[in-house]
């Protein structure tokens, strides 16, 4: 059975909370009093299905079924997880607290978005403090996995523990705040600097685009990868971060910022800042602006895992537990039965495999065929200890047909036909499928070689007896279409 989460307050975070859990199997039942809820929702699911499921290179479990309720008792029936996120005001957030506790699961857990307020302050004048904790994310909270995890005297430490384990089971990062304070981390940072920034440009001295700029263009992609301390570490040269805070250090004492002072908002200044904002982007609607975002994040957040490095470190150990949870793991000889085209590969295609056509480029094809081959010398015993002990596989040839369109955010599936297996040859056929529909064809001659000699080798006995197996059943089956097909000479 499916896990339930509630949604207190489906806005800009709660859309986003409903599109993390939904896409990761859970049911969700959204509460909340604006009749546009369901659309604004709508629209930000269709955002995260085009970006969240490609950052795994494995499928996520089946969508979760989402409903929306005008009674809080039938909005919290059976969820195990509640995420408030309804606007920043103590006294709205202390009222439907109250409202969700008188009917809700006492064990489920009640996750507040806030972005500032302490969790002991919103356990005020609660029936259970216990119960409830801070889960404050970051926009959009589908993509970015930090949710900074606060917890006053009154959480138990293993209700906090269960917390953190859920939130990482959603392929997000918990920050555990190990102590309580106004704004958690992420946000005093981002208000010192916001609040410099509005200094800057009431003071005629920078543009909303200069400062933009001056963040993407330098700093901001610094500190997508090595945070702040890090940076400042190797920016420190070889003397590390002692030299750099004996360099830097002073200037901490010189006005180069205004940092404790509030500008007054004034009429003025509001103007001042959404007008020059208007001007920078205001040729781009929201959701556009939305979707530019989620692709450059896509992007950048792939690149990091192929780093196995901050962020895409998280992307990469999500997708080991999703791995162990699916078939796609374990050998030949622990499978029963060959006797049908094995399951090589369930991905989503990622945003980043698309191009100027909208649809999943060429190039990608090869690399999901790549992806399913080497699952499948795996399943043979052809794995990283093989490999690491001098034998592998190259490829020889490959063919590769285009039957259909496939778009980001689509499940594909490649199921693999083993053709001939003897010796050293290994000649794969795989079909990519779209549901029941199939998307293309890759057929591949391998060679088993020497990494040492680089030359042809025999393979072992153990994979000689599992090609010999499978091709065996698959050798009882009709070829499949298309095997064998080549581009014939111009006549
Ligand atoms: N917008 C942001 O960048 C971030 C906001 N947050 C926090 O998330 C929370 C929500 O913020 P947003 O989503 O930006 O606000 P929002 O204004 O976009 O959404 C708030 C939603 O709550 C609904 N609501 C109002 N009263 C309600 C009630 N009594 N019961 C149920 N729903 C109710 C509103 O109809 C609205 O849909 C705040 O605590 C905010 O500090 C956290 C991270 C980032
Ligand atoms: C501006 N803000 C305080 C609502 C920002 C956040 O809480 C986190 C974010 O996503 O930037």
């Amino acid at each position: 059975m499916s896990k339930v989460a509630t949604i207190l307050g489906g806005g800009v975070i709660g859309g986003g909370w409903a599109a993390r859990f939904l896409l990761n199997g859970w049911d969700v039942r959204v509460f909340d009093p604006d009749p546009e809820a369901e659309r604004k929702i709508g629209e930000v699911l269709a955002n995260a299905r085009r970006s969240l499921p490609g950052l795994s290179d494995v499928a996520l479990p089946p969508e979760g079924a989402l409903s929306f309720h005008s009674d809080m008792a039938e909005a919290v029936a059976g969820a195990s997880w509640i995420q408030e996120s309804v606007p920043e005001r103590l006294e709205l957030k202390h009222k439907v607290l109250t409202q969700v506790q008188a009917v809700c699961d006492p064990t489920a857990v009640i996750g507040s978005s806030t972005s500032g307020f302490k969790p002991s302050e919103l356990q005020q004048g609660a029936a259970r403090p216990e119960q409830i904790v801070v889960t404050h994310p970051f926009n959009p909270v589908y993509l970015l996995p930090l949710v900074e995890l606060v917890a006053s005297p009154a959480n138990p430490a293993d209700r906090v523990a269960g917390a953190k384990a859920t939130l990482e089971s959603l392929g997000m990062f918990p920050l555990h705040v190990r102590k309580e304070i106004d704004a958690h981390i992420a946000d005093r940072l981002l208000e010192a600097v916001w609040r410099e920034s509005l200094w800057l440009v009431k003071d005629g001295v920078a543009t909303t685009a200069e400062i933009d700029e001056a963040i993407r263009m330098g700093f901001g992609l610094r500190w997508a990868q090595m945070g702040l301390f890090e940076t400042y570490r190797v920016a420190g040269g070889e003397a590390g971060m002692k030299h750099f805070m004996a360099q830097f250090g002073p200037c901490l004492q010189w006005p180069w910022t205004k940092l404790m002072d509030v500008p007054e908002f004034t009429e003025e200044l509001v103007d001042l800042i959404a007008g020059q904002s208007d001007a920078q982007s205001g040729h781009m609607s929201i959701r556009e602006l939305e979707r530019q975002r989620d692709d450059n994040l896509v992007g950048i957040l792939r690149a990091l895992k192929a780093q196995g490095w901050g962020a895409g470190a998280v992307l990469g150990a999500q997708d080991v537990r999703l791995k162990a949870g699916s078939d796609l793991t374990g050998y030949a000889e622990e499978m029963g039965d060959v006797s049908q085209p094995i399951v090589t590969l369930r991905r989503a295609v990622p945003l980043d495999w698309t191009d100027y056509n909208g649809h999943m480029n060429e190039s990608r094809y090869l690399q999901a065929f790549c992806d399913a081959s080497d699952r499948f010398m795996e399943l043979v015993g052809c794995d990283a200890d093989y490999i690491a002990s001098g034998g592998s596989y190259f490829t020889a040839e490959t063919h590769i047909r285009h039957l259909a369109e496939a778009h980001a955010g689509d499940v594909i599936e490649v199921r693999t036909h083993l053709l001939m297996g003897q010796g050293k040859k290994m000649h794969l056929f795989h079909t990519m499928y779209r549901g029941d529909e199939a998307v293309a064809t890759g057929e591949h001659m391998l060679i088993h070689v020497s990494l040492e000699t680089r030359r042809s080798s025999p393979p072992s006995a153990r994979i000689e007896a599992n090609m010999a197996r499978i091709a065996a059943a698959h050798g009882a089956l009709p070829l499949p279409e298309g095997a064998g097909r080549f581009i014939g000479a111009p006549r």
